[in-house]
């Protein structure tokens, strides 16, 4: 059987292993457009920010691995068009020289793309995203321009926070805007995007949310940034609004979601038989809202990219959807959310109770000890619990493993009550705040 993926990175790179690795003798054929494969998005706000030496290890696969493996791998060759009907894949190198591979099953692996504001003066340079290596490299290169003193950071998501910080510490000025009245509005609540907020503010970054872009202006580079509210001189933008699934190639042949993912089912598979589709470029199960729907993580990509493998190599497997569990750490400042906030919530339509509880992470005879903030949202009518936040400068990230895991089966907050936590005063309280919290809910 012949495998052909389109896209090597996380999603494509997951599926391309679980077949080779167990499935000897199946054929797999993977094309990128991109010179590099397996790069680590999330590491190039710590190269800009100089808090990791370099790029180099945010690869963690090559071209030369999956030869040996046994893969046929073209890169810098674009898949122009797909003829579904014949199951041909039809691809071209970056010498225009044309090619095509025929497939009896075809994972589709073409992930994300930014969204672009549409607003007058986007052809400027100066303007950048934050997608590609590429782009991270020609973010770091304008950052170490001495005539690049002020930056404006577009969307205060985790993309623009995490580079707003790394531009900070670059010695920036730096501006951050957002449509929304604070930070990280899709995945906390403002008691906790509050505290981030507060965190940016103390650490220099100029706050301006509630504030959209119309206009960027200059005359061959961008110097000024126009809003509903201001302008405001700048020497460098970077837009982080959101991705879109790129899913042009399938997008008059399959059956998509409202944002043009490819819909799959729970084994990854589309409206076509023999065409799976993975990662950033496909809808996910969340557990949380139990129903459909689009998360763009790196995690999401590499799980859904094992599921397709086996289901292509001939091992039924179930995806048993996810909480999109997701964190994040500024200037020291922690935090980790998953499944449903209680705004969320309220945006699907679910009828939410949350409990909060503060306190140190350790008791008080201990010196090295912060304050802890948990928020447990769950449905008022069945009480299972449909999401958790927490922050704190202590690295409260494992806490949120176990929400995901009550999230996805369905465990209630009741049960929640009296679970059996450890104490020990290195590391916590007797008094635990999941259990405090979990014993104050209505
Ligand atoms: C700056 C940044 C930080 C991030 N941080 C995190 C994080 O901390 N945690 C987390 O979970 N997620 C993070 N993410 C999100 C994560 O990177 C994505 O969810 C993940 O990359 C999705 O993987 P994918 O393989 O589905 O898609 P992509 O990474 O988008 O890869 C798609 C591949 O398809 C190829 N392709 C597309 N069209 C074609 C075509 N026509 N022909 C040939 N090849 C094609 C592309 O070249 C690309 O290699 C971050 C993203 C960014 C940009
Ligand atoms: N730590 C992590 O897990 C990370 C995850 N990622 C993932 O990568 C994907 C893309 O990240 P982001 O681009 O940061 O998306 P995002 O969805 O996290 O944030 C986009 C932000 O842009 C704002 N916005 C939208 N339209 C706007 C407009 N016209 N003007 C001003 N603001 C606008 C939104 O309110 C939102 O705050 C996401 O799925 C994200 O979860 C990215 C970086 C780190």
């Amino acid at each position: 059987m012949k495998t052909v993926i389109i896209g090597s990175n996380h999603a494509g790179i997951a599926a391309a292993n679980t077949l080779l690795d167990n499935y000897p003798g199946t054929e797999v054929v993977l094309i990128d457009r991109n010179t590099n494969l397996s790069y680590l998005g999330c590491g190039t706000a710590l190269w800009v920010g100089r808090q990791i030496d370099g790029y180099e290890d945010l690869f963690y696969t090559n071209e030369e691995t999956f030869r040996k493996k046994g893969a046929k791998i073209f890169m810098e060759s674009s898949v122009t068009s797909i003829d579904f009907n014949n199951k041909i894949v039809y691809f071209e190198n970056k010498a225009g020289e044309k090619s095509e591979e025929s497939y009896d099953k075809l994972i589709l692996a073409t992930g994300s793309k930014p969204i672009i504001p549409n607003i007058p003066g986007k052809d400027l340079e100066g303007l950048h995203f934050l997608k590609l290596f590429q782009e991270g490299q020609e973010v770091d290169h304008d950052m170490s321009r001495e005539d690049v003193k002020t930056v404006a950071v577009i969307g205060a998501g985790y993309i623009g926070v995490e580079i707003a910080e790394a531009a900070k510490r670059r010695g920036k000025n730096v501006l951050l805007f957002d449509a929304m009245p604070t930070s990280l509005a899709s995945y906390y609540d403002p008691e906790f995007t509050h505290n981030m907020d507060k965190n940016l503010e103390e650490n220099g970054i100029e706050l301006h949310f509630g504030e959209l872009a119309t206009e960027y202006k200059g005359d061959k580079r961008v110097t000024q940034l126009v809003t509903d509210k201001g302008t405001y001189d700048v020497d460098m933008v970077i837009n982080a609004i959101g991705f879109t699934a790129n899913s042009d190639l399938g997008k008059d042949h399959l059956e998509t979601f409202r944002n043009g993912a490819y819909l799959v089912d729970n084994h990854q598979k589309t409206s076509d038989d023999s065409v799976y589709a993975v990662g950033d470029c496909a809808t996910i199960y969340s557990n949380a809202l139990e129903a459909t729907t689009y998360i763009a993580l790196a995690t999401n990509a590499v799980r859904s990219g094992i599921v397709a493998g086996h289901n292509v190599g001939g091992t039924e497997l179930d995806a048993i959807g996810v909480q999109g569990s997701n964190g994040i750490s500024i200037f020291g400042y922690n935090m980790v959310s998953t499944g449903l906030s209680v705004a969320a919530a309220k945006k699907a339509e679910i009828d939410v109770d949350y409990t909060d509880f503060e306190d140190l992470q350790k008791p008080g005879f201990i010196k090295e000890n912060a304050p802890v903030k948990i928020r447990i949202v769950y449905e008022k009518s069945s009480r299972r619990i449909v999401g958790a936040q927490l922050a704190s400068t202590e690295d409260i990230s494992a806490n949120i493993h176990m929400f995901s895991l009550a999230i996805q089966e369905h465990v209630t907050i009741d049960k929640l009550k009296l679970l059996d936590i450890f104490f020990l005063p290195h590391f916590n309280q007797p008094y635990n705040y999941i259990t405090m919290a979990a014993l104050r809910a209505k």
